[in-house]
């Protein structure tokens, strides 16, 4: 250890609040949400102490405990042993402990302690836990445990001064390191029992406004038909709350392209500002409403503690096709993006379920392909109501998040009845509280949307863009040609080349080539389509909607949303597969099974459709 600065490792069972107290002490904007297996991954922060003393934290993986059954919790118990390949063991570990669930965290804390380092007991949730009339002699605790007992409220700011002082005064001494064996294991049941009847008063084991809650929540029935009727209405509060605002921005940079045209000489430059940069960037940005709106009721959602019920209620149908409850958390982070949802499938233990999992995560419908979704939608399909207040576009969108989800289904099925090893798992879930959703980290979780949203926007996709107006422009149409100058591009040739194997379902060749792109970055569909008819000259009345509806016949417009609701993946998704199962093969089955499901739905949907019109 370095003189002026300390290392202090956060640790404690699952969603005990590590990482909210993580974010309080660095200023960090790591993702909280009040289910387990929230942190998957080490993050490191730091904070300069009242002392002036440079304080390294690092925020780990909640754990049951230290002997590691799943991938995220093998992280934790590598760090805290010293174990963990290129880093030296913390000089301080901070337990964190859920104050209103002693019985299960001190079991922990206790294995912590037999390593023998320096440690500080943070008691976290002190404000639930006097709420419920919990009463902790911390001085008691403090002496029984030999180490520094501080009470927390991770969630204000005021609630981790104490901490900070704890941490930023003298190192308190190492327990002594004690054997890690069964009879010993044994004996920590018994210890926990002795500790709680000298400490902790407690005058009812559960919160009874939370078993009122659950026993309509958790009910087979209602359960099922709540849980039913919030997802819909959170698609509907996509499109009448986010379409309006969507409509405004791209209505916005219309007017901004037309009058940064005037200003320029037309030429090659001209086109790339209008056709490239406010045709391309400004339609895909245009969709930042809809993400944050989506995002915004998911986000509170996961605060509230409703979800891991959710997974609870739908664990009987997840092992039916193949998947446990423990996938629905996952499965749920990929509506975001499929990258954490499958990073997130670290905390499932068994490695079977484990990749049947990762392998349906891209089937979720995640948010890049809402831009795609609502573009073709609003040409597409009429705003009517359905049933008097329904609106027609929000059902479409729901049924297209729905196809996800039952193609995920229908995988699990299929990938369930031709392995070998058909053992099912019961989930072991602890159900959190419910609570209120702090306004500030629901603002964090959809700031960290937004950007993520944007950087993908000034990065991958303007460049992707450029490209796609380069390769639309040039090179330029011979003398005395008669077709629109596209079709004698770069572009034009290779989606022309490319429609040989889409025309069966119903792509002309602009969509064909669309494709291309859209494997970078989904969202680029809509901006490569508003290059090449901008370019094309088609949109320039009306807009892409319209040049839309007039080149493409809805059945193709049908093929095509299917094609995005099931085709492989974005490149760094078939990346992330790569690293997290350490197989090409794995690879290889994603993007074909995917391919072949999205090429045989959307020949259906086209070949139905016309047939119907
Ligand atoms: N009322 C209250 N809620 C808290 C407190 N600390 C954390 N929370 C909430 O508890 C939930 C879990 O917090 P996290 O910080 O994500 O927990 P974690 O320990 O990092 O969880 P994992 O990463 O899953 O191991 C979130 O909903 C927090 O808002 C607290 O002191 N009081
Ligand atoms: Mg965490």
């Amino acid at each position: 250890m370095s003189a002026g600065s300390l290392r202090i490792a956060l640790v404690g069972n699952p969603n005990c609040g590590k990482t909210a107290l993580f974010n309080q002490l660095t200023g960090g904007r790591q993702k909280v949400a009040n289910y387990a297996g929230v942190t998957v991954e080490r993050k490191e922060g730091r904070f300069t102490a009242p002392s002036g003393r440079l304080l390294h934290v690092l925020d780990l993986p909640g754990t049951y405990s230290l002997d590691a059954t799943s991938p995220d919790e093998q992280i934790t118990h590598d760090v805290c042993a010293g174990l963990y390949p290129g880093e030296a063991p913390p000089d301080l570990i901070v337990c964190v402990a859920d104050a209103t669930n002693l019985r299960l965290h001190l079991r922990f804390v206790l294995e912590v302690k037999r390593l023998g380092r320096p440690m500080v007991l943070a008691l976290n949730m002190m404000d639930a836990a006097r709420r419920r009339g919990i009463v902790i002699d911390v001085a008691e605790l403090s002496r029984r445990l030999g180490m520094p007992v501080v009470e927390t409220i991770a969630v204000r700011r005021e609630g981790v001064k104490a901490l900070v002082a704890q941490v930023d005064g003298a190192m308190p001494e190492a327990p002594p390191a004690q054997p890690d064996d069964a009879a010993s294991r044994a004996d920590l049941h018994a210890q926990v029992r002795e500790l709680l009847a000298a400490t902790v008063a407690m005058p009812r084991a559960t919160d009874a406004v939370d078993d009122a809650l659950d026993r309509w929540a958790l009910h087979p029935v209602f359960g099922l038909a709540i849980l039913a009727v919030v997802m819909f209405l959170v698609f509907q509060a996509v499109y009448s709350v986010g379409k309006p605002m969507t409509d405004a921005i791209a209505d916005g940079f219309d007017w901004m392209g037309t009058h940064v045209a005037a200003w320029m000489p037309a030429g090659p430059l001209q086109s790339l500002v209008t056709d490239g940069l406010f045709g391309g960037i400004g339609t895909v940005l245009g969709f930042l409403p809809e993400i944050l709106v989506l995002f915004l009721f998911i986000l509170t959602l996961e605060e509230s503690g409703y979800l891991p019920r959710a997974a609870f209620l739908l664990d009987r149908w997840m092992v039916a096709v193949g998947l446990t409850g423990r996938s629905f958390i996952p499965l749920l982070s990929s509506f975001a993006c499929a990258i954490p949802g499958i990073m997130g499938t670290r905390s499932i233990t068994d490695p079977r379920d484990r990749l049947a999992t990762i392998l349906v995560a891209p089937l979720m419908t995640c948010s890049a392909r809402l831009p795609v979704y609502a573009l073709l939608i609003g040409a597409f399909i009429p705003s009517h109501r359905v049933l008097g207040v329904f609106n027609l576009q929000g059902v479409v969108l729901f049924a297209l998040y729905a196809i996800g989800i039952l193609g995920a289904m229908l995988v699990g099925y299929v990938m369930k009845r031709i392995r070998r090893d058909k053992s099912e798992h019961a989930l072991l879930m602890e159900l959190p509280s419910y609570r209120l959703p702090k306004p500030r980290d629901v603002a964090i979780g959809l700031y960290e949307r937004g950007m993520i949203f944007l950087k993908r926007l000034t990065g991958v996709i303007l460049a992707l863009t450029v490209i796609m107006w380069f390769i639309s422009t040039f090179p330029g149409p011979p003398p005395g040609a008669t077709e629109p100058a596209i079709e004698y591009s770069i572009a034009g040739h290779l989606g022309r080349a490319l429609q040989h194997i889409f025309a069966p379902i119903g792509f002309n060749w602009q969509i064909s080539l669309s494709l291309i792109p859209a494997f970078a970055a989904r969202e680029t569909a809509v901006a490569a389509l508003a290059t090449v008819y901008a370019v094309g000259g088609d949109a320039a009345t009306g807009g892409l909607g319209h040049a839309l509806t007039v080149n493409f016949p809805l059945a193709s417009a049908l093929s095509l949303l299917v094609w995005f609701a099931f085709a492989p993946q974005c490149m760094s998704t078939l990346a992330v597969i790569r690293r997290e199962t350490a197989s090409w093969r794995n690879v290889a089955i994603s993007f074909g099974y995917m391919f072949a499901l999205a090429y045989v739905a959307s020949f259906i949907t086209y070949h139905v459709a016309v047939w119907l019109s």
